[in-house]
């Protein structure tokens, strides 16, 4: 059994992952941190875990969490950069589902987030947990950067594309929305239903964080700069992200071809579904599954190539992949504690 530490266990991304391991039968849940809620039985506060953890919140400890075999922090951004040092020291793995390892080029990180990198060293050791990229490096890993959400549904709707140097690298765009537990549990009244429901915006249109991480990635595929016009929108729903990506191709190609080669470069991924060309994905056919699914379009006489992306923000945009990473860094079967089919309706 994998001894598994959470800190950040109140938020949503931090009773997601309780919820995967709870049926995960490799994994047995050690510590799980909040410094509001400590001695609170987990149990008591998310009754959907009533049964599955005999487990109280605890204020984090680094002794404590130096016992376990995989620490996943589920935490604000800067929360991991100052403890992962000493976790690290103490032989332990990490998967850090917040922004602090995503970006290599830490002045770009400090402008984004709003204070310098305090491990400048382990951002450029993270490995950047996009397991559809980095499986390999992903295996040998001590610290895994997980991927945003956002980045996730939109990286992986390009990267065939990118690799195969089709489209105009220039050009891209990427139209994305999310449901509102993206913003994740803490109270604010931007996020609440009165001001959200029957309401629909874009955001960050200006720049957003994820921008200089989706650039990273894309740059990275079609081994070179990328230009990428990224605008996110905030949809009243509770999970999910589709993200309608244009690329414009460099010479005119067949559609066949293109529907072909996002099938070839899926197809032994356990959670990318290429769907049928012209077919629309809903976010409800991901919704508590780790599945991206996907599909491609053409408007009539264009060369705009038009994929759909979706994903639940909370599992395949964090959790799931988060536990996805876990897997790959312990060898077990990739798809254990994921295999649960989305909900729908
Ligand atoms: N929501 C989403 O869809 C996604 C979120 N993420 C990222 O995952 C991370 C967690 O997100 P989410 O679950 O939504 O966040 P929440 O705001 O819902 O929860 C944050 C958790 O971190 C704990 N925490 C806050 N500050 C500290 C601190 N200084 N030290 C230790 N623990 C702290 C909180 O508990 P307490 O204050 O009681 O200690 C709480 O349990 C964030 O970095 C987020 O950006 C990534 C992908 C998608
Ligand atoms: C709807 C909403 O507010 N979404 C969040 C993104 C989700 C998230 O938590 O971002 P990370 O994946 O980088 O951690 C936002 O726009 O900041």
């Amino acid at each position: 059994m994998i001894k598994i530490g959470i800190v950040g266990g109140t938020g949503y991304t931090g009773v997601e992952l309780l919820r995967i391991l709870a049926v995960h039968p490799d994994a047995e849940v050690k510590c799980i941190t909040s410094r509001s809620e400590a001695g609170m039985p987990v149990a008591d506060m998310y009754p959907n875990l009533r049964g599955h953890f005999d487990l109280a919140f605890s204020e984090p400890d680094s002794a404590v969490l130096a016992q376990c075999d995989l620490v996943f922090f589920a935490t604000p951004h800067g929360v991991a950069m100052r403890m992962v040092p000493e976790l690290m020291a103490a032989g332990v793995r990490v998967v850090d589902l917040s922004a602090d390892f995503r970006l290599k080029d830490l002045d770009v990180w400090a402008q984004w987030y709003g204070m310098p990198h305090e491990t400048p060293e382990w951002a450029q050791k993270a490995v950047y947990g996009l397991p559809e990229v980095a499986r390999d490096a992903i295996r040998q890993a001590q610290l895994v950067a997980n991927p945003g959400c956002y980045p996730t549904a939109v990286q992986l709707g390009f990267l065939p594309l990118l690799e195969q140097g089709l489209v105009d690298p220039s050009r891209l765009i990427a139209d994305a929305k999310s449901g509102a537990s993206g913003a994740g549990r803490q109270g604010n009244i931007g996020m609440l239903h009165g001001e959200i429901g029957e309401s629909f915006k874009a955001y960050g249109a200006s720049g957003h964080r994820h921008l200089p991480e989706i650039r990273q990635g894309l740059s990275l595929a079609a081994t070179g700069p990328v230009g990428v016009t990224f605008v996110p929108h905030l949809v009243p729903m509770i999970r999910g992200i589709e993200a309608t990506l244009y690329a414009e191709l460099s010479e005119p190609a067949d559609f066949d071809r293109l529907q072909a080669l996002y099938e070839e470069r899926y197809e032994t991924e356990p959670f990318v579904d290429v769907m049928p060309f012209g077919s629309h994905p809903e976010t409800r056919s991901v919704r508590g599954g780790n599945q991206c699914r996907m599909a491609l379009h053409r408007q009539e006489q264009s060369n705009v190539v038009i994929v759909s992306s979706v994903i639940d923000n909370l599992v395949k945009g964090a959790a799931g992949q988060a536990v996805q990473n876990m897997n790959i860094m312990f060898g077990l079967d990739e798809t254990q504690g994921l295999k649960a089919p989305a909900l729908l309706p």
